[in-house]
Order: structure tokens, then sequence, then C-alpha cells
């Protein structure tokens, strides 16, 4: 086959494309495909994931589109599989497995395992697109990996690296509307590439080399990581002068230059957490360390656990040391099911470390981190003396307060609100004692001495 006839192939539809992943991505991209007209292969080692996809069933429940669309497809144009088998003949292959951060490092062993299944499986003259996200120069290395195959990069076969951008939560909208990035060595991988993702695609679609589409990709999520960071910081700034970060970010947004983001209780999920530092790595193996993006990941990283040493403190200064703490949110943001580097399972850990008992609830997902899950949020906040909001779920804002407290323990109840997502007023109203991120006031003005805020600062590691 030769890419003129490849071509063909995508644009008449009738090129065979396999995705290997389906996981967040692989999955919305590959009913994508199958929605534009392809036949797809949606190949994973995990059978379980397998069998539940050939029964309808999503792990990503909270994207009504992917449902939709997985139930549309099945079994006419999209095909679940674990048999490594059924990639041999394709036209295209599409990578999309993770290539997560383990142990203080890379781990690109799934990555790996995926290309040589690809070059083994890729018809001569097909195209391989990595979508998983790569640490810069990784792509040189799978051109080697794709040569040691017997294939050669650019005549016997076509690649090229298109990173994923979308956002979970909105996944299939993302994927449609974001522009992409395509980074290629050669003309024909990049035309084909376009060409492919021209078929669902309708933001622009960019040409780059390899090397240029691994940093920006990179640089998307340190740039947003960093600019956490600062919120947060700013935030910390508010808790220590005894100011609302809330107030200060709403005047400072007026700015028509500024555009803060918002502070919380930590930043969370499988990209923020790794790309940042994957970017960092590389460059200091490069000769240039950075010290900005390690810095914020630092800050950002630090966020539960300085929320777990207030709580601490106030149960102290309440309780001597023991009592109950709710914990409302276990996804790393609000309305998706991903739990992947969520602060609330280091904020949970912490707490647990220091002997607190843990009651958990999340209406989307029943994980709890080794503490007790409860079904009901009702149940979960029973004789709490500290709630603690982790997830900004729809939900929590119109939570009954005055239910809530009648249901908590003994005064004064603590209700840290990790996400900006309560009224002060109104928790207050309701006989919490209320304190958010950025704004500790209410805590300085009921203990005074007893409880001393600069206690609290001065042990959070930094
Ligand atoms: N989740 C996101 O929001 C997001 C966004 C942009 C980019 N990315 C990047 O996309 C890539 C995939 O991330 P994800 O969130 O979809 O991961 P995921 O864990 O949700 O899904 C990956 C799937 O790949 C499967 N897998 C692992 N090794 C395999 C192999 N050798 N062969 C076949 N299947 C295999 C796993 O079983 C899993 O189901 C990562 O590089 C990630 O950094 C993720
Ligand atoms: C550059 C960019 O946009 N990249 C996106 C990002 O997706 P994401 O879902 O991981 O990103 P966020 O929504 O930012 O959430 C991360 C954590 O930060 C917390 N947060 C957020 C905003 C804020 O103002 N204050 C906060 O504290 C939030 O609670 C959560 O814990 O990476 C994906 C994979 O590469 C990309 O595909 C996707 O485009």
């Amino acid at each position: 086959m030769n890419p003129h006839e490849l071509r063909n192939k995508i644009v008449n539809r009738s090129a065979r494309i396999s995705v290997i992943g389906q996981g967040y991505i692989g999955l919305p991209l590959s009913l994508l495909l199958a929605d534009s007209g392809f036949n797809v292969i949606g190949y994973d080692v995990d059978s379980k994931l397998i069998e539940e996809l050939s029964n309808g069933i999503t792990r990503l429940g909270s994207e009504k589109k992917v449902r939709d669309l997985l139930l549309k497809h099945l079994g006419s144009r999209y095909f679940p599989s674990n048999d490594w088998r059924r990639l041999k003949g394709s036209d295209v292959i599409i990578i999309a497995v993770p290539t997560p951060r383990v142990n203080g490092t890379m781990e690109l062993g799934m990555l790996m395992e995926a290309i040589g299944l690809a070059s083994s499986a890729i018809n001569r003259g097909g195209l391989i697109v990595v979508e998983s996200t790569l640490p810069p120069k990784t792509f040189d290395t799978l051109l080697i990996e794709i040569g040691k195959a017997g294939l050669r990069p650019g005549e016997d076969v076509f690649v090229s690296y298109c990173p994923e951008r979308a956002m979970p939560g909105k996944l299939i909208d993302e994927l449609i509307f974001n522009y992409r990035v395509i980074g290629a060595k050669d003309p024909a991988s990049a035309e084909l590439s376009k060409i492919l993702y021209g078929c669902f695609v309708k933001g622009e679609i960019e040409i780059t080399d390899p090397l240029t589409a691994e940093i920006a990709k990179l640089v998307e999520n340190a740039y947003r990581d960093v600019n956490i960071a600062f919120a947060n910081e700013v935030a910390r700034i508010c808790e220590a002068l005894g100011s609302d970060v809330r107030k200060v970010r709403e005047l400072v947004n007026r700015h028509p230059r500024v555009n803060m983001l918002l502070p919380g209780i930590g930043v969370g999920g499988s990209c923020l957490t790794k790309d940042p530092l994957f970017l960092s790595w590389v460059s200091s193996e490069n000769g240039y360390s950075p010290e900005l993006i390690n810095i914020a990941r630092e800050l950002n990283e630090s966020m539960p656990i300085h929320y777990a040493n207030l709580v601490d403190d106030f149960l102290r200064w309440k309780n001597s040391g023991s009592g109950i703490v709710c914990v409302l949110g276990v996804t790393y943001k609000g309305d998706v099911e991903d739990t992947r580097e969520s602060p609330a399972k280091y904020l949970i850990d912490e707490l647990m470390r220091r002997g607190y008992r843990v009651k958990v609830h999340d209406p989307i997902v029943k994980e709890s981190f080794g503490a007790r899950f409860y079904d009901k949020l009702e149940e979960a906040v029973e004789d709490a003396d500290a709630i603690v909001i982790a997830s900004d779920h729809s939900g929590f804002k119109e939570m009954d307060l005055k239910r809530m407290r009648e249901l908590a323990g003994r005064d004064p109840v603590l209700l840290l609100d990790g996400r900006l997502i309560i009224d002060k007023e109104k928790a207050e109203a309701s006989g919490f004692v209320y304190v958010s991120v950025g704004n500790l006031s209410s805590l300085r003005r009921i203990k005074d001495e007893a409880f001393t805020l600069s206690e609290t600062i001065s042990k959070v590691p930094l």
C-alpha cells in the first residue's frame, strides 16, 4: 500500500482502524472514529474492561456521550477485543495506553509493549499514531523500536505523535472541537494523520515536528499546574494574613490582564500530577534543571497535607486529638469518576495515619482509600466533628446544610470547604464553623490563642 492508497482508504472509510488502550482516551476516540464511518477494533489487555464494553457498559459513567456512542456502534462499527490477533491487518493503529509516573520516574513499559504490538500487526504502508503523552525525545525511541521490527519509518510504515488534550468531563466535545497538534518527521506521515483526524475533528489541525509536539503537550499541563500553584500560594497568603482569597481573586480577576485560577485542597488527576515533572526531568537530563515547575508541583502536592494539619489542630483543640472526620468527594475533581492522584486520597491517608476515624461519601464512585465508605451522605456526616469537602461535585453545592449540622457531632463542628463551593453565610447560619481554602478567619475568631494558625502553617512541608 502506498500513501496515496492509504489516503483513499481513509477518505472512503474503508481503512481498518485499531486502537490500543480503551481507557479515558482510547474508548471515546475509537467511538468517534466509528461514528465517522470506520470499522474500529478497540483492543485492551484488561479482559474485564473488554467484557464490560462488549455488554455496552462503560466505566466513564459521567461521559454520557461516550455511553450513547458505545450503544450506537457496538457490534456494527465498534468491536472491543482483548485478542491481539484481531489487530493483524490494520491499516491504521492508534496507541492510547498509559504513560504514568511510577515511583518518581516515567513508566514507559506499556507504551513500548504497545509499539511492539503495533509494529507486528500493521499492514505494510500503514499508519501508527501515538496519542499517549510522551516525555520529550521518546518519539525518536519509538522509531528505533519500529525499526527493530524490520520496518523503515516513513517508508514501510508511517508514524506520528498526536498528543491528546481532551478534558475529562467533556471528552467527546473536546475531542471534536479542540485544535490538534500533529508531530511527524516526514510529510506523508503528517499528511495521512491530518486526513485521519480531519474525519472527526472540527478544530484546526497543526503540523509540526515530534519534539515540538512533545514539549507543547507537557507545557500546556505545566502551565496549568504552575498557575494553580500560584492561586494556592495566594490562598495560603490570605490564610496567614486573615483575609479571604475568594474576594481577592474576584477583585484581581477584574484586571484586564489577570486571570487567577481557583485555589483548592489539591491538584489531582493523571495528567497535571506527572506531565510537568516529565518536562522537568527530561530537561534536567539535558542540562537545565527547572525550578519553578518543581516548586509549583511541590506546593500543589502539599495542599492536602496542609488541610489535614488544619483538621488535626482543630480536633486537638476540640477533642484532644480524637474524633470523626467526614470526607465528601474522592474524585480528583467534580462530576467525574476518576480518582487517580486524588487530593482526597492524601488527605484521608494523613488523617488515618494520625488516628482519626474517617467516614467517606462520594455520589459518583464507591472508593474510600482504606476508610469506611457510606452510600448515603447523611450516614457519612452523622456524628462528624469535622467535614471536609474535597471534590466539587454539583450535588454538594446544593447540600442541606442545616440537616447536615443536625446530623453531625456536638459543637463546634468544622466545615472545611476545599473547593470553594459553599456560601459562608449559609454555612455559618446553619451552625458550622466554616472555613475555606484561603480563608480561615472563623477559626481565628473562635480560638484566639488556643489555636495558633502560625503553628498550622509552619507544619506544612514546602
Ligand atoms: N485521561 C486523560 O484525561 C488524558 C488526557 C490527555 C492525554 N492522556 C494520556 O493518554 C494516555 C492514556 O491515558 P488514559 O487516561 O486513557 O489511560 P487509562 O488508564 O484510562 O486507559 C489506558 C488503557 O490502556 C490499557 N493498556 C495498558 N497497556 C496496554 C497494552 N500493552 N495493550 C493494550 N492495552 C493496554 C489499560 O488496560 C487501560 O484500559 C496517557 O499517556 C495519558 O497521559 C490522558
Ligand atoms: C492544560 C489543560 O487544561 N489540561 C487538561 C488537564 O485535564 P484535568 O482534568 O487534569 O485538568 P483540571 O480540570 O485542570 O484539573 C486538574 C486538577 O486541578 C484542580 N484545579 C483545576 C483548576 C483550578 O482552577 N484549580 C484547581 O485546583 C482540579 O480540581 C483537579 O484536581 O489535563 C488533561 C490530560 O493531559 C488534558 O487533556 C486537559 O486538557
